[in-house]
């Protein structure tokens, strides 16, 4: 992995390189996805059908789209015992997390005669999409679906592709199964998202869907925002580690990593004020490499999205973090919780050498759908706020309206609207009495 030295010009063509993995970028592909979601709009599951067969290779009809009762008691007989367990602490940890984001109704009483508040209300209807092409992400269905049953939310539509003999790997539907899905369809990219947006005759309409995909999914979501609510937009992962000359570089090799095994387009960035470090950071990297699995895709991520940069000092080192503002920041510094202060913009932030990314992935509790490509300026992690909605309440009495009527009035007719004016003078007229 290169070593390059920050300075004006370096960090803008690195955000500007770092930028082109953005969805945003990919308008290439949007002709084909609007032609997806028109032909399911329009021709439901003939469509839907006839896609998975094109993209999935599988034989999908009215009769077997629906994952079974049957299916899921095959794949818990398939499921290794340890794993289960693991499942199972997983979604505890989840679980404890996403209960303490949970918000209350509240109600507020103490101005005599009025009563304002905020009611709280789940989404009725959830659609989760879980990828399925390249991977298994067991981990995700516990990530999308927890919250949403903390959330309380009554219907949650789960979608992913089914393999070519029609079937869907048995450790999602156990993990699908455990978090407290709904129903479980098979269909996934931009078709399956067209289908929860509009419905089918097999699949619902949903109020909002979640969850991550590759480009096409990406797409199709933001196509779709509008007649349904989505969450963010997760373009590939990414990591960044802040670190000092106090760091452990095995750790941070490793580190770095872990997130180019997800994807050609992940990104995996030091940020380091010492040369040392980002010497023995590549020299650990390439003797982690020839052991692991994914090697080739590791390989073309470090090559195209990987980079060792070195800071002139903390100062510099903080302000490129915060302009990256990467999906997951890793903190290995001398004092780490005092760095952490000055952190501004990032969607998790692993603090210490012992708090590797991968421990958030899967079972610290937090949740792993985070903001990308630099989104985490304005987007925060998926969360119990992703699946209620709130309503406001007001309530006066006659006296206590009777108190601001006249300023009411006067506001109304300023904006030129007398009959907003008038229904509050109705109230408060002599000539009428209740
Ligand atoms: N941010 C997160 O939390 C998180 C978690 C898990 C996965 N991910 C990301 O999700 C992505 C998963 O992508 P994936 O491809 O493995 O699975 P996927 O399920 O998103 O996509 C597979 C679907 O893409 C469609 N497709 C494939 N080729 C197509 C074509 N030529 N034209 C139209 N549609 C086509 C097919 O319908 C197929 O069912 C990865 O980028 C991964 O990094 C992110
Ligand atoms: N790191 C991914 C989010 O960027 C989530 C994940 C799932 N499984 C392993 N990792
Ligand atoms: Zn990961």
């Amino acid at each position: 992995m290169r070593i390059i030295e920050l300075n004006e010009t370096s960090k803008k063509n690195i955000l500007e390189n770092l930028l082109k993995r953005s969805p945003n970028q990919y308008e290439a592909y949007a002709n084909i996805v609007d032609q997806i979601i028109k032909d399911v709009r329009n021709n439901g599951d003939k469509a839907l059908f006839s896609y998975t067969k094109e993209f999935d290779k599988a034989d999908i009809n009215e009769a077997n789209i629906k994952v079974t009762e049957e299916e899921i008691k095959k794949a818990y007989q398939q499921v290794d015992n340890k794993l289960l367990e693991i499942l199972r602490k997983a979604k505890k940890s989840i679980e404890e997390y996403h209960t303490k984001q949970k918000q209350n109704s509240w109600f507020d009483a103490s101005k005599e005669g009025i009563i304002l508040g905020q009611k709280v209300t789940p989404i009725e209807k959830v659609g989760v999409y879980v990828p399925g092409g390249k991977a298994a992400y067991l981990s995700t269905v516990l990530m999308d679906v927890i919250p949403a049953k903390v959330a309380g939310v009554d219907r949650i539509v789960m979608v992913t592709p089914p393999d070519t003999k029609g079937e869907v790997y048995a450790g999602t539907l156990v993990a699908a199964s455990e978090a407290g899905v709904t129903e479980i369809y098979k269909v996934g990219g931009a078709q399956a998202i067209a289908a929860l947006a509009f419905g089918t005759k097999s699949i619902p309409k949903v109020d909002k869907i979640v969850g991550p995909g590759n480009i096409y999914v990406a797409l199709a979501k933001k196509a779709v925002y509008g007649h349904v609510s989505i969450d963010s937009i997760a373009g590939p992962s990414e990591i960044l580690i802040l670190a000092d000359e106090t760091a452990n570089p095995r750790y941070v090799a490793a580190d770095l990593l872990s997130q180019a095994e997800h994807d050609e387009l992940a990104s995996s960035i030091l940020v380091t004020t010492s040369r040392k470090l980002a010497e023995e950071v590549s020299t650990e990297i390439n003797k982690f490499l020839e052991s692991l699995s994914r090697r080739d895709i590791i390989k073309k991520s470090l090559d195209n999205y990987g980079y060792l940069l070195l800071a002139k000092n903390m100062d510099e080192a903080i302000e490129v973090t915060n302009e990256i503002a990467s999906e997951h920041l890793e903190i290995m510094t001398k004092d780490p919780f005092m760095d952490m202060t000055r952190i501004k913009n990032a969607g998790a932030i692993f603090i210490g050498e012992y708090s590797s990314e991968p421990l958030g992935d899967y079972m610290a509790g937090p949740n792993h759908t985070l903001p990308t490509n630099g989104t985490a300026k304005f987007f925060s992690p998926l969360s119990v706020d992703d699946f209620i909605k709130k309503s406001s309440i007001i309530s006066y009495t006659k006296e206590a309206l009777e108190k601001v009527h006249k300023d009411i009035e006067a506001f109304a007719l300023s904006e030129g609207l007398s009959a907003h004016a008038n229904s509050i003078a109705v109230r408060f007229d002599e000539n009428y009495s209740n």
